[in-house]
């Protein structure tokens, strides 16, 4: 592979609040008991760099911004260097988060994401400037909570500034950012999301309890310039609404591993077969292989191109309205 596959598009990820991801291993974990844990392990982590580490597993020139503490920035260092992703994040003085991930033996994982650093106006503003010259033809993925100190629009300004020069924006934020994100004028909209459907309740205000309310608010998505609303349901897999098509891709076989990570491997799924022009069929397979494939390995890494493309080829997807009709 190489990035020409990608038809030279230009790939970004921005992570304004990144995390050390500590996962330790239990047998089971009793709230209110002590547990001893079987296994610890340090990665690099938060939406941002887990989705930019996945597309650089793909073969993909990357490039990351955002923020990361400088007093513990070694561990994101030697991965971008590893992988080749070019590292324009801005670094603030406080260290990175420590996210602390629960994972009993089963797979069953408990997040204890922190807050983070704080950040202020003046590095947001730094980050947009390390964005001034990503425009038309790029990709960007914009991917995770905001830290302390941020309006909540800080991730929608990115956004829309960028959709205004013509840059495609992945945006995967949640609660408050995400509302501010859809309240944008269609000329400022992103150009795709993937709310899981809690996000999607929580950011709309109503329960979305059957299939056919969770369409239907999809493509009420549609109609605020947004291109691609992409809806991940866990074990009853995800769907895919365009302007032009809609599918339901269906999970393949799951392994025990963690989940964390597997939602971003999904954007960076997203994200490669927009750059390579995929049509939403194939698109909803890579994203759910990219998805499954995290599952099999602990950190922020995907399996290799061909156990990809073999999981890709196995995932079913059918019409959103066959999905409808059986729901
Ligand atoms: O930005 P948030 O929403 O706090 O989530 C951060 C966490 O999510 C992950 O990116 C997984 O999606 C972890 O690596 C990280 O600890």
């Amino acid at each position: 592979m190489s990035a020409a596959d990608l038809h030279s598009a230009d790939l970004h990820t921005v992570a304004l609040n990144p995390a050390v991801d500590l996962t330790v291993g239990l047998s089971q974990l009793v709230p209110g008991e002590v547990a001893r844990a079987r296994s610890a392990r340090h990665d690099p982590g938060g939406k941002g760099v887990n989705v930019a580490s996945c597309l650089a597993d793909w073969g993909a020139r990357v490039a990351i911004h955002g923020l990361l503490g400088a007093e513990n920035a070694a561990r994101f260092e030697k991965l971008f260097a590893s992988k080749g992703i070019a590292d324009r994040m801005v670094r603030l003085a406080e260290p990175t988060r420590t996210n602390i991930k629960l994972l009993e033996e089963g797979g069953r994982t408990t997040d204890v994401n922190l807050p983070g650093f704080s950040a202020s106006a003046r590095d947001l503003a730094a980050v947009a400037d390390s964005l001034a010259d990503v425009g038309a033809g790029a990709l960007v993925a914009i991917s995770g909570s905001q830290p302390p100190g941020l309006e909540d629009d800080a991730s929608a300004r990115l956004a829309g500034g960028l959709a205004r020069r013509g840059a495609r924006v992945m945006l995967d934020v949640s609660g408050a950012p995400l509302r501010a994100a859809l309240a944008l004028p269609a000329d400022a909209a992103p150009f795709a999301i993937k709310p899981n459907r809690h996000e999607l309740e929580e950011c709309l205000g109503r329960p979305l309890a059957v299939r056919a309310d969770l369409v239907a608010a999809a493509r009420g998505l549609l109609d605020r310039g947004i291109a691609l609303v992409v809806v991940s349901l866990g074990t009853e897999g995800a769907i895919f609404v365009g302007r032009d098509a809609a599918v339901h891709a269906a999970p393949v076989a799951l392994s025990h591993g963690s989940t964390v990570g597997a939602g971003d491997a999904m954007v960076a799924g997203i994200v490669s077969a927009l750059a390579e022009g995929l049509t939403l069929d194939r698109l909803a397979q890579r994203a759910t292989a990219f998805s499954v494939g995290k599952l099999r390995n602990a950190g922020p890494h995907l399996p290799e191109r061909t156990e990809l493309r073999s999981l890709a080829s196995a995932v079913p997807v059918r019409p959103l309205s066959a999905w409808l009709a059986e729901g």
